[in-house]
């Protein structure tokens, strides 16, 4: 056997197809949405993911906002910076990139986004809504992954799902999107204490590896015909390597290439963030004027 491709390059791209009109429909209300990012330091990946999100959100006629901050900015700095982004009405949505350096309490800065302008869907409250199933921005990674899935035919209505990695950005917060009676699927989240990786690997419909482990997912842990998504981001001798040992691709019957699989949707889904939130906002002053 072998896998048929969740192809994340081409579903971005109708996801963006799907947007244009919405787009356009805001910029005939004159609004031009507005995605503000945060970068702190100079970490290459991190400064080529947000050089992405802005390349994208340009395509659809998105307004780029960008905060490039120095890696030794303080605390207060910081969020002195969060208060003005918060505070302008050409951003209607905005991220912190993330991993921030260590000296900065990123918690501290989440917590002081305007819910309302959350791209990331990463807030306390933004999380708080989630866990209740209130409306509200989605974490980018999950919700790309759920979209991801949906928009090929993999059924989720009662699939068991094994996550492997507890992160907020992935693993945490998938779990709680796949659990919504909305996606009704069964998820396992495994972590670095996970006692039998294989073998909660092995009774999975669904696989998400995000563990940033090169090749931990191995060909003799997949059900056939499983559908596994690699979301590991490591570097291997400069070359990307993902989580997924190359061989899967033989036993499962779906599978994400690593890159154009999951990252490029955790870039759409941001784009659609910003586009809800600028739609938000018009909605917003459309209901005070009555
Ligand atoms: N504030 C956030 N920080 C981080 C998040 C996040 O969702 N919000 N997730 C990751 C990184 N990430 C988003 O920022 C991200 C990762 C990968 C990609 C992507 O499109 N990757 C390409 C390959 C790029 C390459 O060749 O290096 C692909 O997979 O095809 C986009 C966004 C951590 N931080």
């Amino acid at each position: 056997m072998t896998a048929k491709i969740l192809d994340g390059k081409a579903t971005k791209n109708a996801i963006f197809a799907e947007l244009e009109p919405r787009v356009a429909a805001l910029a005939a209300q004159g609004v031009t949405p507005g995605l503000g990012t945060v970068l702190v330091g100079d970490d290459p990946g991190s400064h080529s993911y947000v050089r992405m999100k802005h390349a994208d959100s340009g395509k659809i006629g998105i307004n780029s906002i960008r905060r490039d901050l120095p890696s030794d900015i303080t605390q207060e700095k910081l969020e002195a910076v969060i208060d003005d982004l918060n505070a302008d009405p050409a951003c209607h949505g905005y991220i912190v990139q993330l991993p921030l350096p260590k000296h900065l309490d990123a918690n501290r800065v989440l917590e002081r986004i305007d819910p309302e302008k959350d791209a990331d869907g990463l807030a306390p409250v933004s999380l708080g809504r989630l866990v209740l199933g209130e409306p509200g921005a989605l974490p980018c990674t999950p919700y790309g992954i759920v979209e991801l899935l949906k928009r090929h035919g993999v059924e989720l209505n009662g699939a068991r799902v094994t996550v492997v990695g507890r992160g907020i950005t992935v693993g945490r917060t998938l779990g709680l999107l796949l659990t919504r009676r909305s996606e009704n699927a069964t998820v396992t989240l495994c972590h670095t204490g996970t006692r039998d990786l294989a073998a909660e690997v092995r009774r999975a419909d669904i696989v998400v590896a995000a563990a940033g482990v090169p090749g931990i997912i191995t060909p003799d842990m997949v059900a056939p015909g499983a559908a596994v998504l690699d979301v590991g981001v490591s570097h291997v001798d400069g070359k990307l390597t993902g989580d997924v040992h190359p061989d899967v691709a033989e036993v499962a019957g779906w599978i994400s290439p690593n890159p154009g699989g999951v990252g490029p949707m955790t870039r759409a889904m941001l784009v659609s963030n910003v586009v809800e939130a600028a739609e938000r906002s018009i909605r917003g002053v459309q209901g005070a004027q009555g």
